[in-house]
Parts: C-alpha cells; sequence; structure tokens
C-alpha cells in the first residue's frame, strides 16, 4: 500500500501541498481528481521522487520511500517522456533495462505488451509515426514494462478516442485485478466514476474527501430523492426548506435540507415528513433516495 502523510510542497509563495494525506490500497484503482493547478501533478510527482516534498512522508508498505522502491513504481508523467524517433520495441526494452530488467525478459515484456495494447504490429515503427491515442499507449507500456509493483499516472485518459480509453482502463484494471495499486489523475469525471473504486479529491493542495467513490457520493451530498405523486408534483414547491430541483407533472426531484450523513433520526423524521405530505396530495408511486454523480460530489466539496 501506498502511504501519503501530510505531505505539503511550496512554490515560492504557492502552496501546492497543504499536508496531504491519503492511501492507495493494493488492487484498487484510485481516481486522483481536482481542479487546474489543484496539486495532482505535484503529489505524483513526490511520489515518484521527481520533486521532493517539503516535509511529511510517503510510504510504501510502511516504510519511507527510497531509491530501490521507487525503482519498482509504474509512471507515466504528464510531459511524455518517450523518444520520437525510436522504434517502439527499442524504447520499452530501454526503459525496461534502466529498471534492471535483464535483456531477453525485456524483450519479452516488450512484446507482449505491445501485443496486448494492439501495437504487435507495430513495434518496429518509430514512435511519432502514430496517432496521439497509440503514442498514449506506448506511453501505458512504459509504465508497465518493468512490471512495477504500483502505477501512478498523470491524466492517462486526457485526448483518448472511446475505443482507446477503454483498453486503457481496462490495462489499469487488469494491473489492480492482480494486486497492484493503481493511482491516476483524470478531469473525466464520469469515467472515474466509471472505473474507480477509491477517489481522492483536491483543491488548492488540499485533500476534501477521499475514500470508497459510493460511500463519499451518499456522505457529501444532501439527501435527494425521485417523487412521483398523481396527479402532479407541483405542490411541491410549497414546502418549506425542500430544494425542488425538477417538476416535470407528477414526476419530481428535491433534495432536502440535510447531508445524508447527517443525523440519521434528523434525516428519518424530514423523510417521513415529506411523505406525510405527499400522501396527502395524491398517490404517491415513487418514493426513491437518489445518489448523485461524482461530478454532483465533486462541486459539493470543491467551491
Ligand atoms: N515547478 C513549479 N514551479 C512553480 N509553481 C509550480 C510548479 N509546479 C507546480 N506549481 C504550482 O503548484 C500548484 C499545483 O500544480 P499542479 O501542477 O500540481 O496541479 P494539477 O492539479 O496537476 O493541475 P492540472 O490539472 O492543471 O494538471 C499550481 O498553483 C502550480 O502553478
Amino acid at each position: 500500500m501506498l502511504e501519503l502523510d501530510q505531505v505539503s510542497k511550496r512554490f515560492g509563495e504557492v502552496t501546492a501541498l497543504d499536508r496531504v494525506s491519503f492511501r492507495v490500497r493494493p488492487g484498487t484503482m484510485t481516481g486522483f481528481v481536482g481542479a487546474n493547478g489543484a496539486g495532482k501533478t505535484t503529489t505524483m510527482r513526490i511520489v515518484l521522487g521527481v520533486t521532493g516534498a517539503d516535509s511529511g512522508e510517503v510510504r510504501w508498505e510502511g516504510a519511507p520511500l527510497d531509491l530501490a522502491v521507487r525503482q519498482g513504481f509504474g509512471y507515466m508523467p504528464e510531459e511524455r517522456g518517450l523518444y520520437p524517433k525510436m522504434p517502439l520495441r527499442d524504447q520499452l526494452v530501454f526503459l525496461a533495462r534502466l529498471h534492471g530488467v535483464d535483456d531477453a525478459e525485456a524483450r519479452r515484456r516488450a512484446e507482449e505488451l505491445l501485443e496486448a495494447l494492439g501495437l504487435g504490429e507495430r513495434a518496429g515503427d518509430k514512435l511519432d509515426a502514430l496517432s496521439l491515442g497509440n503514442q498514449q499507449r506506448v506511453q501505458v507500456a512504459a509504465a508497465l514494462v518493468h512490471d512495477p509493483v504500483l502505477l501512478v499516472l498523470d491524466e492517462p485518459f486526457s485526448g483518448l478516442d472511446p475505443l482507446a480509453v477503454d483498453a486503457m482502463a481496462g490495462i489499469l484494471r487488469e494491473r489492480a485485478a492482480a494486486g497492484v495499486p493503481v493511482l491516476f489523475s483524470s478531469h473525466q469525471l464520469e469515467l472515474v466514476e466509471r472505473l474507480c473504486d477509491e477517489v481522492v479529491i483536491v483543491d488548492s493542495g488540499r485533500v476534501v474527501a477521499a475514500g470508497d467513490a459510493q460511500g463519499l457520493r451518499r456522505a457529501h451530498a444532501r439527501a435527494r430523492y425521485r417523487l412521483t405523486v398523481e396527479p402532479d408534483a407541483g405542490w411541491l414547491r410549497g414546502v418549506p426548506g425542500l430544494d425542488v430541483l425538477d417538476v416535470d407533472g407528477p414526476r419530481a426531484l428535491v433534495e432536502l435540507p440535510t447531508l445524508t450523513d447527517a443525523d440519521p433520526g434528523v434525516l428519518r423524521a424530514q423523510e417521513q415528513e415529506l411523505l406525510r405530505r405527499a400522501l396527502e396530495a395524491g398517490t404517491v408511486r415513487e418514493f426513491t433516495p437518489v445518489v448523485p454523480t461524482l461530478a454532483e460530489l465533486f462541486r459539493e466539496v470543491v467551491r
């Protein structure tokens, strides 16, 4: 497991990271989200040792990181760092060799990865002869070629078409399923929601929410319900304290004034009161809690 413990970093007057703490567990895909400049790249660079932290600690399996441990990590940096004029196979072999993999094994892995990424036939082509999406696949191959114990990827999905997104997602999922903790940053919240077990949300260098994606969506949002009350749900607009997000004939989407992780007694009382009013107003066909999307959670915690 990777652990960040109170990691802080300043660049002159700018506080890039302010006591950032979170964990990336074995076998999980963790999505790292935050607005531009929130501190994602800086965090990843500190994990990989590209940048040093001012204070705090990063640990792997409970021990502070050193060069040997970092050698075992796989990193896809934001500034894609491969050689445009070098054939794909040669780049991957070279990178694996840098990580201490012997030549025969490096060749075997390079071929296997290129095959798995649908680039087997392009192994002898130069990187700059490939489309952007295919270059991105090679970038991820470069992060994987030494069979890393941890994967850290900065925006691996940016610029990919839907098919390439699926291919990339499949590769990352497979690594996670093999027990590798996977941390990746993305601005595509629907994608993060679809792929991740855990999410970490940063805002201005601080972690504002972290943990199980489903649980966070529930805990950080206001209690929301889909209501269908025949013949018409317009009366909901007159209920004090109720936020009516949408009404369409008998159907409505409403929010109680309470967070879903508030005192369960308070929440239940508000729910019952709403239901009582609905039963008075007509025939209740539907009264269902609605879990907000990750994008909605993001807007709620990043203000
Ligand atoms: N080398 C540097 N020198 C000065 N300031 C820096 C440097 N690197 C990052 N910063 C600043 O630190 C803050 C965090 O930047 P960082 O690149 O980590 O954000 P990010 O979340 O990755 O953003 P994006 O989504 O735009 O990639 C920003 O205010 C940025 O301007």
